[in-house]
């Protein structure tokens, strides 16, 4: 199969991510537990938000009408609390506090800084007016009670749980999240308790993608790593096969030990592409097992071995996918563009990215690559916070040019 375009590729993943089926597996969790979770049903407000005229300002209630004269204060209200006397009338002010509801009769609240009071008279400082409205958020003006604020397959962070917070969801319904295996190959990896022998390494990758797998909210099964025969991948692929995703590293390019594309083969895998004009990652593998009587389909990501080129993949192509088969309706990759402080050359042809770091403040964010001795380079890639895109026609960035850069965060 041809390499594919970076872009096509990109465009094919989300093809099939559209074309999930919803995950119907949903589980019923305290709204404390819920972040990073994906909603599976809509959340409606349970009342008018705010559910009554609201002050916006420590100040004082009255007939925007009257601002101009002086006017006799009647009393006071708090946050919490609601006037219990008879409406304003013209020529009366209310003290009120932000957060309190407006009485009845005020249409307006003048900030407290604004005003000169002497006793029960208030007056506004000269030259200031108010509008009808100032200072105070109408009724519903945000949701009526029924409204949908949250609908299913929505992210949950610190502002959906505020939001359904406040409608006092305080259990939520969320999609399960979806098994995704983990399995190194290589018969040089050792695992992180043992001491590698001169020519071996340790297996990192399987530790970045269980947590890449976390943070995208899968449960991530860990294999053991298999080794470089087919029996091995056979075993291990086989095994695994309940998981909904499969993501491998190491293995997919042309060297005489690399069997798992072989080995999906025999299983009955297809693959939608086998190779990515990218670089990390251009042996980057995409294919489903299909659909059994046992078991829904299994999507397989083969990801190079070299560990930048198994991270950039796995951000790239296989966490939206994740997320989709998590229930995630807006799964993409996060791409974000800065200013280039320095000069940047590249051979044209592949889509590049590059170990980098951003620095983004109120004025906007640049970015700098950090310098690597290619796709095994580990340290490069933990300096840096993003990647870099050079697009595969660019060879020549400069400085203040505005690029692409490949978050890591969602
Ligand atoms: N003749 C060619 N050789 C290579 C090509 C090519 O097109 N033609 N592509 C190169 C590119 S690009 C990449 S990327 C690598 C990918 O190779 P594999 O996916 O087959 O991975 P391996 O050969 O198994 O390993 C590559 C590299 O990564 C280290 N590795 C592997 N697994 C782990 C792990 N779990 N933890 C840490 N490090 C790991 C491994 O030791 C190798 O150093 O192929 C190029 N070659
Ligand atoms: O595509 Mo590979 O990832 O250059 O080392």
């Amino acid at each position: 199969m041809a390499l594919l375009s970076c872009s096509d590729a990109l465009e094919l993943v989300a093809s099939k991510m559209s074309a999930l089926p919803p995950n119907s597996a949903t589980e019923r969790i305290s709204l404390g537990a819920a972040r990073g979770r994906v909603l599976a049903h809509s959340i409606t407000a349970d009342r008018d938000q705010p559910p009554f005229p609201r002050s916006t300002r420590d100040g004082f209630a009255m007939q925007a009408a009257d601002a101009t004269a002086t006017m006799q204060l009647i009393g006071a209200i708090r946050a919490g609390e609601q006037w219990t006397g008879p409406p304003l009338q013209p020529g009366q002010a209310l003290e009120i506090m932000t957060g309190a509801p407006v009485p009845q009769g005020a249409d307006a609240v003048v900030m407290v800084e604004h005003v000169t009071t002497e006793g029960t008279t208030l007056t506004l400082q000269p030259g200031r007016t108010l509008r009808a409205g100032e200072n105070i958020v109408p009724r519903a003006a945000e949701a009526r009670s029924g409204d949908v604020l949250l609908q299913p397959g929505v992210s949950i962070g610190a502002a959906e749980i505020a939001l359904a917070a406040s409608v006092g969801a305080a259990q939520v319904t969320v999609f399960a999240q979806p098994l995704v295996a983990v399995l190194a190959t290589g018969d040089e990896l050792v695992a992180l308790d043992e001491t590698p022998d001169a020519m071996q390494i340790r297996n990192s990758n399987s530790h970045a993608l269980a947590a890449l797998v976390q943070e995208h909210g899968g449960t991530a099964r860990v294999l053991p790593p298999a080794a470089d025969t087919r029996e091995s991948l056979h075993a291990a692929i086989t095994g695994a096969r309940d998981a909904a995703m499969l993501v491998l590293s190491g293995g997919v390019s042309a060297g005489k030990y690399d069997f798992v594309e072989d080995v999906l083969l025999s299983l009955g895998a297809e693959f939608f592409f086998t190779g990515v004009a990218m670089q990390p990652g251009k042996p980057a593998v995409f294919g489903r097992i299909p659909a059994t009587p046992e078991h829904p389909d299994q999507w397989i990501f083969g990801l190079p071995g070299n560990p930048v080129s198994t991270q950039v993949t796995a951000l790239l192509f296989a966490m939206p996918m994740l997320r989709a088969l998590a229930g995630e309706a807006a799964a993409k990759p996060s791409f974000a563009q800065a200013t280039l402080t320095v000069d940047v050359k590249v051979k044209p042809c592949l889509t590049r990215f590059l170990p980098a770091r951003i620095d983004s403040s109120l004025t906007g964010a640049t970015v700098q690559p950090t310098g690597w001795q290619g796709s095994g380079d580990l340290n490069a890639n933990a300096r840096a916070n993003c990647y870099l895109v050079v697009p595969p026609d660019a060879t020549n960035l400069q400085p203040n040019d505005i690029v692409t850069v490949l978050l890591r965060s969602r």
